[in-house]
Order: structure tokens, then C-alpha cells, then sequence
């Protein structure tokens, strides 16, 4: 069952109350055939909403083609007009369609050229435009003045391309899945519009669930969360161990609940928690929860979001085509929106490669690159938590102020890291992949792939650490020869995002790469005969 993607979402629910008239006439059709299972009933419902969806617009156009009066024939349309009681003339004039679709014609064009300008993409029926500002939240949605008052203390002038055109979607009620290069603002993209909508505190249950894959980025976006809050009395919750301890979360109720998965599949299962009143659920760094580890909990997270008015979102700034597949198989009529091109580096990094020749020559060309400039604060990456610990070793008794974080730390020494980092203690943070997602460390100036990543994901995502909220970063990745075969993966990353790569590097033949992780050898340079 694991292997197969199509179980993933099974037993979802049609979205009924948005779509009661259709699901009328679809019920109707199948009459009460008990035989039909859910998710075929679900499948064939999804092809009946499109069809539902597409055919009237189609029907709707020719009807108001032949109908709507052609340019430079008004003067029949006035001379009629004319000879009509004065009331029907008076309700005809506020009522002009042609006027209407020129002015949604202008209004289209108005967004396909604001768009062009942010690099969004979009897809699907009826997108709402992009926002000019942020006061059209005010104007537009009538948000409350706290968020706007938080908007501009966290010092947003402007709203970033991703939230330009997702706060519009989501408020709109709209399913989607975003794509925006990393330190975009997809966090404030996805909480802003629940923070609208959720309007006040109640006491209605989970009201919203966010769901990140590791504790560290969960953490943070609560934090970012209760910033765009504030001023507002909604109880903003993340799932810690403490509150998992809690025997009976069957009355527990916050607006909104942060989360991983694993944590919130526990509470659901052995705590009772009830999920069925989520109006709001957002699957953050979408690709990496869709990953075989944490599909089975997040088609049970889903599953449990039995909600049908539910909206639920994707986010990420890597996409793969097997999660939008898998995705559309569930999502109503949602919008797609892409900015920039899919799955690329954020151009604000500037991005190399170095040749360290073996694993011995990365720690000689780290220290050398320290010696000669360290611009802290500075990222390293490694391909797991041993080579983390062992690296530390090496650099802990130079004097840069460096520390370590990965999954054998507790949480408490984790969380020490990353504010250590944050406030300036530490200048060099060692690292595993356990950071590498969503982690907003203001002013990375560096990230060093010490370790060569084993995606060309997981490449955009460390890199992206450094290069956010438009300021610029560096990043540099040793290879050695065993990473030549994979080199032309991130070679295409590189210039997809206006990098300069040699050209032997561009000629090297493609490589379908599963999970590039080599057994290296150990890090020291330390003498063979001195080692313990
Ligand atoms: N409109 C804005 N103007 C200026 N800065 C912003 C704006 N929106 C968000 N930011 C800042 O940009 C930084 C990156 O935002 P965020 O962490 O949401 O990026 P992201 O797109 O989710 O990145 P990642 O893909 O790495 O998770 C944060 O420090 C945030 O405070």
C-alpha cells in the first residue's frame, strides 16, 4: 500500500458545500450504489466537478457572444432604449454587460501585465488579482487594522511576488500550491490570509493547522505566527512534547495549531484530538512531507481534516510534478502559482563550485578559506549527524566561535544552537539537513556544502538559507571524485539562476540521482600514526 501514491488522500471528502449543486446532480446520477467505494467516488467526482466547472464558462461566453452588442451598433442599442418605460431604462442602464466584460477585460490584461512584472505564474479558472499593496488588505478584504499595524512594524513596505498573488487566492477561498524561491515570505503568504479569515478567537476547536517537517521550522513559524498577531486574542499553539503528554485532547481547542507531522498523527491517535472542524491546512515545504518517510502521516493528517468547507494549501520552493500530480488528485479547482521558474536556486546567492580533491582537502580548504576571510555569520552542511559531530571536533578549539546542531542533540541544546546562532554567539553553525529547510537566520553571508547535497533540492533549500528577504548571500560546495558523476545536477541549478559554470562541468553526461550519500572518510588531518 506504501508504494502506491494513490493511497495517499484516499477517503477524502468532496468538497459538498461548495459544490452542492453539482454534487446534486452527481448523486442523483449514482442513485445509492453502496457498492461505489469512497475514493472511486471521490475520483469520479473530481472528473464530474470538472467537467461541471468547464463546460457552463464555455456555454456562458457563446451565450453573451451572441447577445452582447457588437462595437458601433449602440446607436440601435439607445434607439431601442428609447421606446422602453422609463423604470426598465433606468435598470438597464445600471446593468451593461458589454461595459461589464470590457472593464473584466482591462482588469485581466491590468493583472497578466502586473504579473509579468513579479514573474508570477499562475494557473487555473477565475484567479483573483494580485495585491498592489498591502493596504488592499484593508480596502479589498477588510482585514483589521492589527495586521496591517504588524505588517508595517515587522518593516514590510511591500509585499513579496509569492504574497502578492497567494494572499488574494487563499482569501478568496481557493485551494492551491505555491512555489516561490527560498526567503521569498511564503510563511507570511499562508498565515496572513487564516489570520483574515479566522477573523477573532472562539473557542470552535482547531480552527487552522500548519504542518512543517522538523520542530526547529514548526518553532519558527509559531513565532513568525504571534508577530502577525499580535494585538489579536487568538491562541496560537505548537505541538510540543509537553502538550502531547496531555492524556485527553478531545475538548482541546486553539485557532491556530503548528505542527509536524508525527507529533500531531500521535495526538490525533492516542489523544484524542479532534481535527474535523480545520478550516485551514497548510502543508508546509509541501515536497519534503510528501517524501516516503512522512507521506503515511500526512494522508492520515489529511484524512482526519474531514472538514468538507476545508481549504487546504502547499507550499514549497522546490515542486516536483509527483506532488502537484498527487495534490491535484485532491485539491478543488485550486490555483497554481509559481514565481519565478520551478525549482530553482534564489538568485541572490551567489553560487560556486570548488574541487577539494579528496575529503582530507575540504578541511585544508576550509581553514584556509577561514584564514584568509571569514564573513560570519557562516552555514556548513553536512551529510549527516557523525560527520557533523566529527567536524566539530576539528573546528571547536580554533578560535571561531562555532557550534553544532543535529538529531542526536536534545531539543533544548537544538534550540540553544539555533538562538546562539541567531544572536551573533555563534559565527560558524555546523549542520545536518535537519536545518536545511525553512530556517530564517537573518544574514547568512555564507553556506558551505562541506558535504556534497544529495539533491538537487536539497542543494536550493541549504543554499537558500543565506540570500533572503532580498539581500544578498554566497554559497560554495566542495566536490571530489566521487561527486563528479552528480555535478551536473546542481550545474543546472546554478545556471537556471544566472550562476557561471565551466563549461566541461555543462558537457558532463546527466545523472538520474536517487540519494547521493558516499561512506567518506572520516574528517581530520590529524597524522594517521596520531589518531586515537
Ligand atoms: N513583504 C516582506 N517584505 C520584507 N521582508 C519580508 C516580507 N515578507 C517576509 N519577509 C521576511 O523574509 C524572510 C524570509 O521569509 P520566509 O521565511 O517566509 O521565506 P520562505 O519563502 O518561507 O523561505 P523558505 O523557502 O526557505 O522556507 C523573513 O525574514 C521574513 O521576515
Amino acid at each position: 500500500m506504501a508504494k502506491d501514491p494513490s493511497f495517499l488522500f484516499a477517503g477524502v471528502h468532496f468538497n459538498k458545500r461548495k459544490f452542492a449543486s453539482d454534487f446534486a446532480r452527481f448523486e442523483e446520477k449514482q442513485g445509492t450504489d453502496d457498492s461505489v467505494n469512497t475514493s472511486s467516488l471521490f475520483r469520479t467526482a473530481v472528473a464530474v466537478q470538472e467537467k461541471v466547472i468547464v463546460s457552463p464558462v464555455k456555454k456562458r461566453k457563446r451565450r453573451g457572444a451572441t447577445s452582447d452588442p457588437v462595437e458601433g451598433f449602440n446607436v440601435f442599442k439607445s434607439s431601442k432604449l428609447e421606446s422602453d418605460p422609463p423604470e426598465e431604462r433606468a435598470e438597464k442602464d445600471e446593468y451593461d454587460p458589454s461595459k461589464e466584460k470590457k472593464e473584466l477585460f482591462r482588469q485581466m490584461e491590468h493583472d497578466a501585465v502586473f504579473r509579468k512584472r513579479y514573474n508570477i505564474h499562475v494557473s487555473g479558472a477565475n484567479i483573483p488579482s494580485p495585491l498592489q499593496d498591502f493596504a488592499e488588505l484593508k480596502t479589498r478584504y477588510g482585514c483589521k487594522p492589527y495586521i496591517l499595524r504588524n505588517v508595517s512594524k515587522l518593516g514590510y513596505k511591500e509585499p513579496t511576488p509569492i504574497q502578492r498573488q497567494i494572499i488574494p487566492v487563499l482569501l478568496s477561498g481557493r485551494e492551491c500550491f505555491a512555489c516561490a524561491p527560498t526567503g521569498s515570505g511564503k510563511t507570511m503568504a499562508f498565515v496572513c490570509p487564516i489570520l483574515v479569515k479566522l477573523k477573532d478567537a472562539t473557542k470552535d476547536g482547531i480552527r487552522a493547522v500548519i504542518i512543517s517537517p522538523t520542530k526547529e521550522l514548526a518553532a519558527q513559524t509559531t513565532r513568525e505566527c504571534k508577530k502577525l498577531a499580535k494585538g489579536n486574542k487568538f491562541r496560537i499553539k505548537l505541538m510540543t512534547k509537553t502538550l502531547i503528554r496531555t492524556p485527553d485532547l478531545s475538548n482541546f481547542h486553539c485557532d491556530i495549531l503548528i505542527s509536524t507531522p508525527l507529533r500531531l498523527r500521535l495526538a490525533v491517535k492516542k489523544r484524542k484530538m479532534d481535527l474535523s472542524r480545520v478550516e485551514y491546512l497548510v502543508l508546509d515545504e509541501s515536497d519534503k512531507l510528501f517524501e516516503l518517510g512522512l507521506v503515511k502521516q500526512i494522508d492520515f493528517i489529511v484524512k482526519v481534516c474531514s472538514n468538507p468547507a476545508i481549504v487546504r494549501s502547499l507550499f514549497s520552493a522546490t515542486l516536483p510534478d509527483f506532488v502537484e500530480d498527487l495534490a491535484r488528485t485532491i485539491m478543488h479547482d485550486a490555483v497554481r502559482v509559481i514565481v519565478g521558474r520551478k525549482n530553482t536556486a534564489s538568485e541572490l546567492v551567489n553560487q560556486k563550485l570548488v574541487f577539494a580533491g579528496s575529503e582530507e582537502g575540504k578541511l585544508l580548504a576550509l581553514r584556509q578559506s577561514f584564514a584568509e576571510r571569514l564573513n560570519p555569520p557562516v552555514l556548513i552542511f553536512l551529510q549527516n549527524k557523525g560527520r557533523a559531530k566529527e567536524l566539530y571536533e576539528e573546528l571547536v578549539f580554533s578560535n571561531i566561535r562555532v557550534g553544532v546542531i543535529h538529531s542526536d542533540l536534545s531539543q533544548m541544546q537544538r534550540e540553544n544552537a539555533v538562538d546562539d546562532f541567531r544572536a551573533g554567539k555563534i559565527w560558524v553553525l555546523i549542520a545536518t539537513d535537519v536545518i536545511a529547510r525553512g530556517m530564517d537566520f537573518k544574514g547568512v553571508n555564507c553556506v558551505i556544502n562541506f558535504d556534497f547535497p544529495d539533491s538537487a533540492a536539497a542543494y536550493i533549500h541549504r543554499i537558500g538559507r543565506s540570500g533572503r528577504a532580498g539581500r544578498r548571500g554566497e554559497a560554495i560546495t566542495f566536490y571530489t571524485e566521487e561527486d563528479i558523476p552528480y555535478l551536473r545536477n546542481i550545474a543546472n541549478v546554478m545556471t537556471a539562476s544566472g550562476c557561471e559554470v565551466p563549461p566541461w562541468i555543462l558537457s558532463l553526461p546527466k545523472k538520474k540521482w536517487k540519494k547521493h550519500r558516499p561512506k567518506r572518510v572520516s574528517i581530520s588531518t590529524k597524522p594517521e600514526d596520531q589518531e586515537e
